[in-house]
């Protein structure tokens, strides 16, 4: 990684942030000005609910205006005002989550992001996250798994910390704003971290800004330059050590000498009764001695231009990185994949079981009853189908939205990319699970194998069945933003599609102010389909498809579900894009 070409220095001005709570409005940043400089790191102090993640929002401008939200103030970099996406052309936010796929190594981690961000060929990728491992001594841990909820074995937090910055760092910002980096690490390891984050401000002439609950001394000791925040206000911001020990010493508050300064002042900053008496003197005395002085500082910022980075990979590109990320998460992650396996066996058995060789029609051909039993056999394979495919499919993203968001806020790749790469994978089981399933049951049962063509039309509507829930699991997933609304919300989408399906109630029976609605479910679609297909020369009399009512040939059918599968892939794309919410 090269010197910063493009040294920044962020300044704000008059930020005011107001909210609109039941009790009325809140202001949680009240007229706020600061400047944050290049080659410094900048720590913001303050206790719980000073404003202090307010603020790096309204730097990083991730706070829109709303109705609920009103944001006042100038965000500068180097003397030109910012908006949102130009934030993300020279600057990255480190949030303070750590939100990283646990199925990757650290390696492979920094490498995706390299790889779709930054120019260059695959050598020269490689070697950026080479050195980034390097920067945040990360080379122990490089090829050990990330680790979480499913799997087990993982890299510890302190690591787990560095691999969430390096994957910032790989793109080379100007800016890093960080939300308490060292929450969670012992003191130790958050010393190591800062210094590492100081040595890199002053060789590559970075920006560095991050909020800090309780720094050790030493770690104290490394800030160049403190911000103090008090109820959305600062009570201080300028150098570290001796200026701000005199600063407050001259206000007779006196940091005793074996005592840390950070948790001294975080001790004058805490809410008690008797620092709240202290809150007007403090704002009062920031408001005459320092104030006019930070303005000034903004003020005498020389402009100059911002080397915005906007580089971007081509399309395919993304697709295919996100597809392979995919195809390693499936396979480090197999539960999914494996339990859509055993299940389709299972069900495939139970009902290759419960419908052994059942009755044709050749036999009993005006057997109503046995009629009946195959019109069951086969409402109930395209239910089970659907079901089968739609729950796995409506977790799926909302499992990865933290991902997605943290990735798409970074600028990564295209959201479209996202989608049809996950997609690419994710419909191999659709595919397999239902031939895997018809295999075991078709021939237990002696569904209609007159020509071969009977048959594979058979396996083709098990998967257009399949594809069908996928295409509404993923309306779900890319709808409903956590995994057990888009899980309680599955009936809604299943109850109709049994009732409207032609199979409970025959459709010549349904009241005519009702009737039209039939058509917008489309598990109607696949059992005419494949009753049709079953009946084809049938034995019965007399013809089943005459006795449901079943009105479009076998291909109609087909076309229809064609085209309901690919409107509801497009519908839920465009859902994921329109739903996209920065993370705050
Ligand atoms: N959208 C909102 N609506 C109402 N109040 C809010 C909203 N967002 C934040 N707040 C309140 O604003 C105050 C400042 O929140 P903020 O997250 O900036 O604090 P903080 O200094 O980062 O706290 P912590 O150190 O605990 O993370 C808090 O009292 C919080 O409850």
């Amino acid at each position: 990684m090269e010197i910063n070409k493009n040294p920044i220095d962020l300044t704000f001005q008059n930020v005011t942030v107001t909210v609109k709570t039941k009790q009325g409005k809140k202001q949680l940043l009240s007229d706020v000005s600061g400047i944050c400089k290049s080659s410094q790191i900048t720590a913001i102090l303050g206790s719980s609910g000073a404003g202090k993640t307010t603020l790096l929002n309204v730097l990083t401008d991730r706070i829109e205006n709303s109705k609920a939200i009103s944001v006042r103030g100038k965000i500068q970099a180097n003397q030109t005002e910012i908006t949102y996406r130009k934030f993300s052309d020279f600057g990255t936010y480190v949030m303070q989550d750590d939100i990283l796929l646990e199925t990757m190594t650290v390696k492979e981690c920094l490498q995706f992001a390299a790889n779709l961000k930054t120019p260059g060929n695959q050598l020269e990728k490689d070697k950026v996250v080479q050195e980034t491992i390097k920067i945040l001594k990360l080379e122990r841990c490089q090829n050990t798994l990330i680790g979480g909820q499913f799997v087990k074995k993982g890299i510890s937090g302190g690591e787990r910390k560095r691999t969430s910055i390096g994957f910032e760092l790989v793109t080379n910002p100007s800016v890093i704003i960080l939300d308490e980096p060292t929450s969670g690490l012992d003191s130790f390891t958050a010393y190591l971290l800062i210094a590492e984050l100081k040595r890199y401000a002053i060789n590559r002439q970075k920006t560095i800004v991050f909020t800090i609950h309780s720094p050790s001394s030493d770690i104290w000791q490394m800030f160049d330059r403190i911000m103090l925040l008090v109820e959305g206000q600062f009570i201080y911001q300028g150098k570290s050590n001796e200026a701000i020990l005199n600063y407050f010493s001259n206000q007779g508050f006196n940091c005793p000498r074996m005592q840390n300064p950070a948790d001294y002042f975080m001790s004058l900053m805490h809410l008690n009764q008797k620092n709240a008496q202290n809150y007007p003197i403090y704002f009062q005395k920031y408001g005459s001695l320092l104030k006019l002085q930070v303005e000034k500082e903004i003020e005498q910022r020389e402009k100059s231009e911002i080397l915005a980075y906007k580089f971007q990979t081509p399309f395919l590109y993304q697709l295919q990185q996100i597809a392979k990320r995919s195809l390693k998460n499936v396979k480090r992650n197999p539960i999914l994949f494996r339990a859509r396996i055993i299940q389709a066996i299972i069900m495939g058995l139970i009902v290759g079981l419960i419908y052994f060789q059942s009755e044709d029609g050749s036999n009993h051909p005006t057997s109503i009853r046995h009629m009946n039993d195959r019109n069951g056999l086969l409402f109930f394979v395209c239910i089970n189908q659907l079901m089968m495919s739609l729950k796995p499919c409506s977790v799926s993203f909302p499992s990865m939205r933290k991902v997605f968001l943290r990735e798409d806020s970074s600028n990564l790749y295209s959201p479209y990319a996202y989608f049809f790469g996950r997609l690419a994978i994710e419909i191999i089981p659709q595919i397999i699970s239902p031939i895997l399933y018809g295999l075991i049951q078709f021939f237990m049962v002696g569904l209609n194998d007159r020509t071969v063509g009977n048959v594979f039309f058979y396996f083709f509507c098990l998967i257009l069945n399949s594809l069908l829930g996928l295409s509404l699991g993923y309306i779900g997933g890319s709808i409903f933003s956590d995994v057990k609304t888009a899980v309680f919300m599955s009936p809604l989408i299943f109850v109709p599609n049994a009732l409207f399906g032609g199979f409970f109630k025959n459709r010549k029976n349904l009241a005519s102010w009702i009737s039209w609605i039939e058509y917008l479910f489309p598990i109607k679609y696949s059992f005419n389909a494949i009753a049709a297909n079953e009946y084809e020369n049938t034995h019965f009399i007399p013809s089943p498809t005459e006795l449901l009512n079943l009105e479009f040939s076998k291909w109609e059918c087909v076309y229809i579900l064609l085209g309901f599968i690919i409107g509801l892939l497009i519908i839920s794309c465009f859902c994921l894009v329109c739903n996209r919410k920065r993370l705050q």
